[in-house]
């Protein structure tokens, strides 16, 4: 979490013991929220909606690492957006709070009556809940609609369920979208997502071999997260220029130079400027191939002359907007 968040205008209030008397009375939602896709989106226009209405913030909560991370480790699925991420898409839809909770096994351990009485009724005060239809809570995830229901009832606050967010018949999930990522099905993420897949991070240094063979890339190290796509995509580059910046880029270990760790490469054509410590997003537009470990960095280079060629042509063809050519190409 990085300091310019502090500075925007959706608060966010780093674990429970930063709630403030202030943050007391709200309008809540609860949940991983990986992505904010059509269906989150959908839920949180209508506790934006309400929060307007009643004349209460509106209050997301959310867990870092997500339950799964924690349960799972290394086996957890990978992320659509990483916190700084999320934090960007929940502002855009109108949420004026964010509660970002310290998920550990000791939160994991409380029962859906406690985390009920003291974290939503007694520390955030909670007037109105709303959640989606498969939404559960708590220890085991014991808790559901008709126990939240009822502790409305109790403690004095109201509880909707919003019903299925679907395209093309199918409920849109965090789930469903890796797998259509996994598929190659790009077009149908956007469709669920809401917009197109993209991947932000800041430039690094790498180890400078791409502009020895006359392709300079931006290196943008995954850190601890692991991309939910792998391979060689044509690319469209925001954060530098007004307008978006073609490009070709690989998500992957680099088999041919004995990379390590799986990291995203930029080559963006024709343009050149230091872009180290730039914070990019690439916006992933089509999948060229996958990675693959070449003889010599001669049969790489050929490669991704032809790579940067497709995605040229690729991208020129859907923006209709002819390239100028670079690098010999
Ligand atoms: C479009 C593109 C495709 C790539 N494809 C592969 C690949 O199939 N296999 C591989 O080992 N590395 C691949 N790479 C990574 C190159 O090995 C890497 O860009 C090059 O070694 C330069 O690394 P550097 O930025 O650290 O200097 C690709 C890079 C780009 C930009
Ligand atoms: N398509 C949808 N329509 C309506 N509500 C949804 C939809 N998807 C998620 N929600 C609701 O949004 C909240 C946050 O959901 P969560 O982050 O668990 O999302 P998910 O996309 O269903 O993830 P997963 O695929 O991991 O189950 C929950 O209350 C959930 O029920």
């Amino acid at each position: 979490m990085s300091t310019d968040i502090v500075k925007s205008p959706m608060e966010l209030i780093r674990g429970i013991p930063n709630i403030q008397p202030y943050h007391h009375g709200c309008v809540l939602t609860i949940g991983n929220f990986d992505g904010v896709h059509l269906g989150h989106q959908t839920l949180l226009k209508q506790v934006v909606a309400k929060a307007h209405s009643m004349g209460l913030a509106a209050t997301v909560m959310t867990f870092e690492p997500q339950p799964q991370e924690l349960f799972a480790g290394d086996k957890a699925p990978a992320r659509l957006t990483r916190f700084r991420e999320k934090y960007v898409e929940l502002k855009k839809v109108g949420i004026d709070r964010l509660l970002c909770v310290n998920f550990n096994h000791h939160f994991a351990a409380m029962t859906a009556e406690y985390f009920v009485e003291c974290l939503l009724v007694k520390q955030l005060g909670v007037k109105f809940l709303v959640i989606g239809d498969d939404f559960r809570f708590g220890q085991e995830r014991r808790g559901d609609f008709a126990m939240l229901v009822a502790a409305g009832k109790k403690y004095g606050f109201e509880v909707i369920s919003t019903a299925s967010f679907c395209v093309s018949q199918q409920r849109v999930s965090s789930t469903a979208i890796r797998h259509a990522l996994a598929n190659n099905e790009l077009e149908q993420v956007e469709q669920m997502l809401g917009r197109p897949y993209s991947i932000r991070g800041r430039v690094s240094h790498g180890r400078k071999l791409g502009r020895t063979i006359g392709f300079p890339t931006a290196n943008i190290p995954l850190k601890r997260r692991v991309a939910p796509v792998a391979g060689v995509y044509a690319v469209e580059v925001l954060g530098i220029t007004a307008a978006p910046i073609a490009g070709v880029a690989n998500v992957g270990h680099r088999p041919t130079v004995q990379g390590v760790r799986q990291q995203l490469e930029v080559h963006l054509f024709d343009y050149q400027a230091d872009l180290y410590g730039r914070q990019l997003e690439v916006v992933l537009r089509h999948k060229l191939r996958d990675e693959q470990k070449f003889e010599s960095f001669d049969a790489l280079k050929l490669q991704i002359e032809r790579d940067a060629q497709a995605a040229r042509v690729w991208l020129s063809e859907r923006n209709n907007v002819q390239f100028r050519p670079s690098n010999g190409i």
